[in-house]
């Protein structure tokens, strides 16, 4: 017997993660500041994302789903031991969603995602989750296989994970629009092995094509480390300031990665609540900096992170550490002006 959260549930011949744990708790946290009634556990496995949805985030009405007719007993067995009543579907996710609409879709597949989205995007009326776990094709690490299953291209950069969450976005909104549909970003992360993105969408036609004002490219340089972004509205540049030609990666989510007001509402207490405030006080920039990466350029010895992000305050950027790890930070600096601020701090 697991117990975890309010749910208690036994996991036998199914899949159960229970390093997922931390995502399911901040999935809990994030469910409770919804205005949603109704929810699809597309991908159920145990069933333990969509018991603990019913239990812990107030949805009046749950439904499972699993592809599998073992887990399907085991769902059903997992309900009556929280004494809960729900439908369970025992049906492909993506035919399923797209006879079905819910208010709240969760995407929660082994590896990637990409399968399921567009049938995701017409079925959530009004949010949609969605974790990706093939991290590899989304961040550049496996290019052809980020092409294959998010038609983006990236390569792997010192800001690789913030490209990965990028793509995931980007791929959605791609998916979302053809359906007079738009979406906007509550908040998204990276760790350990996977990406979580929730979405609150809605329908205006309007609406959706105003997104690709915030889909788009990042051009790279690979010797200097310089970045700039273009719209697909836009015409890119090829060379860098340093004579080097950029590096085209997308096309991906040029947006917001949360948003404040929704971040703001959050509980900050506990782990999940690092998370949060990581979120809250990262500064918005597309692309982030990696002190290690930096210094390694610049042949030095590494400053500590507060000390580079103080300086830069202190010369009138803006600069924050980052939802992305302990040695990245964001500035609305450029990077030559990053790697001046860095050579000079005393150490
Ligand atoms: C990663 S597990 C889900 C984990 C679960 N959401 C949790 O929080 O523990 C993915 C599940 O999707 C199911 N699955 C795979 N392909 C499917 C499909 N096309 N339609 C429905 N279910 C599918 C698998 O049987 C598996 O149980």
């Amino acid at each position: 017997m697991i117990v975890e959260g309010r749910a208690k549930i036994i996991a036998e011949g199914v899949f159960y993660n229970p390093r997922m744990k931390f995502c399911r708790d901040a999935d809990m946290e994030i469910f409770r500041h919804l205005d949603s009634k109704s929810y699809l556990d597309a991908l159920s496995a145990s069933g333990i994302r969509g018991i603990r949805a019913h239990l812990e985030a107030g949805f009046d009405r749950v439904e499972f789903n699993d592809i599998s007719s073992s887990a399907v007993k085991v769902i059903e067995r997992n309900l009556s031991l929280n004494g809960i009543e729900a439908v369970v579907h025992n049906r492909d996710a993506a035919s399923l969603m797209r006879e079905r609409s819910y208010e709240h879709v969760d995407l929660d597949p082994f590896g990637s995602p990409s399968e399921f989205i567009d049938s995701a995007c017409r079925s959530a009326k009004r949010y949609l989750s969605i974790t990706a776990t093939d991290t590899s094709a989304l961040c550049g690490s496996a290019s052809i296989s980020g092409l294959r299953k998010y038609s983006a291209f990236a390569e792997k950069t010192e800001y690789y994970h913030e490209v990965g969450l990028r793509m995931l976005i980007g791929k959605a909104v791609r998916e979302i629009t053809k359906y007079d549909r738009y979406a906007e970003v509550l908040i998204s992360w990276a760790r350990e092995h996977y990406y979580r993105v929730h979405l609150k969408t809605g329908k205006s036609s309007r609406k959706a094509g105003k997104m690709y004002e915030k889909i788009g490219y990042i051009l790279h340089c690979r010797k200097c480390r310089n970045r700039m972004t273009i719209s697909v509205f836009d015409t890119p540049e090829r060379a860098c300031v340093c004579g080097n030609e950029f590096r085209m990666y997308g096309p991906l989510w040029l947006g917001e990665l949360h948003r404040r007001d929704f971040v703001e509402r959050l509980n900050k207490e506990g782990d999940t609540g690092k998370l949060f405030s990581a979120i809250e006080n990262e500064i918005e920039t597309i692309t982030h900096y990696d002190i290690h990466e930096i210094t390694k350029i610049l042949q030095i010895s590494p400053p500590g992170l507060d000390a580079v992000i103080e300086r830069l305050r202190d010369e009138g950027y803006r600069a924050s550490r980052t939802r992305f790890g302990g040695t990245s930070f964001k500035s609305d600096a450029d990077i030559q002006t990053v790697k001046e601020i860095i050579s000079r701090i005393p150490r």
